[in-house]
């Protein structure tokens, strides 16, 4: 069965721990994609939902320390249990708190996916902080000439962490310890919308409740949210702004079909 497909039918439990920035949006990508969305940070609930979840997506937007240990709680137990759990850095590099906390999620719960634009992903890999917001630095932008080198440095991370990364920006890295994917699906009004790395999180979390492959699950879901951001694009007319790109954008996602992503998925494989 195809992974929209599969998704809309078994409609996974997602729960996440996330920022209160994009909860909403981040719900409504998850309900457009077939899954169950779950919002919950009280840390007495965390084992019970644990065990009715089938992913838990981690998202340090507005960490703080009572969802950060909420966090460590459902993420043993979920491991324990053998489930997935993504995580998205959000601004890691914009404090050692968030830093640190990355690192104790890491060796706590080891997450076996985490996605975030490539400054959160640049931070990750080399410990030093990039960027000051939640935003990639202009810096930190992936070019032909950086690309090779960036591929290696995240193949060794994934080695030692057991894990895939996904590192978004105008094109997309998808990564395990053996393969590399570029994905050219996107559009540039996405980065004009706050929260289209935190709702790709949730998508790929909603997918992963679903799919049996994890890279191809995260390379596929990657693909369909850029393809959204095409579609969605191509609606805009005269008067709309930033606030309707984002309700095209989940509309475009509820729309989509498993034909219309194998049809429109742009991407290469590297490695
Ligand atoms: N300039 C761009 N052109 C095309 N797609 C983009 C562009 N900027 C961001 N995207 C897409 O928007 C989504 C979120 O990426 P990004 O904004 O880098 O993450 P974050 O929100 O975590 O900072 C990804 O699907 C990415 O491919
Ligand atoms: C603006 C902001 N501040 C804290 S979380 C957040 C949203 C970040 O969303 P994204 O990581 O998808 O850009």
């Amino acid at each position: 069965m195809d992974l929209l497909q599969a998704c809309r039918k078994y409609a996974p439990l997602v729960h996440c721990i996330t920022n209160y920035v994009t909860v909403n949006d981040c719900a409504n990508v998850i309900i457009a994609s077939g899954g169950r969305p779950l919002m919950a940070d009280e840390i007495t609930e965390m084992t019970e939902i644990a065990q009715k979840a089938e992913v838990l997506v981690i998202n340090i937007g507005t960490l703080n320390q009572r969802t950060f240990t909420a966090s460590l709680a459902a993420g043993k137990v979920m491991r324990q249990y053998g489930k997935m759990v993504l995580l998205d850095p959000v601004g890691i590099g914009v404090s050692t708190f968030r830093q640190k906390a990355v690192q104790e999620i890491l060796t706590t719960v080891k997450p076996q996916v985490i996605r975030g634009n490539f400054s959160e992903i640049l931070t990750l890999i080399s410990g030093q902080q990039h960027g000051s917001g939640v935003d990639i630095a202009q810096t930190d932008q992936m070019t032909q000439a950086t690309q090779d080198g960036l591929i290696a440095q995240m193949q060794d991370f994934c080695q030692q962490s057991d894990c895939i990364l996904i590192a978004s920006g105008p094109e997309d890295l998808i990564v395990n310890s053996q393969q590399a994917y570029l994905v050219q699906n996107g559009h540039a009004l996405m980065k004009d919308v706050t929260g289209t790395g935190c709702q790709l999180s949730a998508l790929i979390g909603a997918l992963l409740g679903a799919g049996q492959d994890w890279t191809k699950t995260c390379l596929t879901a990657t693909c369909m949210w850029g393809l959204a951001g095409e579609k969605a694009a191509k609606k805009i007319t005269v008067g709309d702004g930033n606030a309707s790109y984002r309700n095209y954008l989940i509309d475009a996602v509820y729309q989509m079909t498993d034909k219309e992503v194998k049809e429109g998925a742009n991407y290469v494989k590297l490695r």
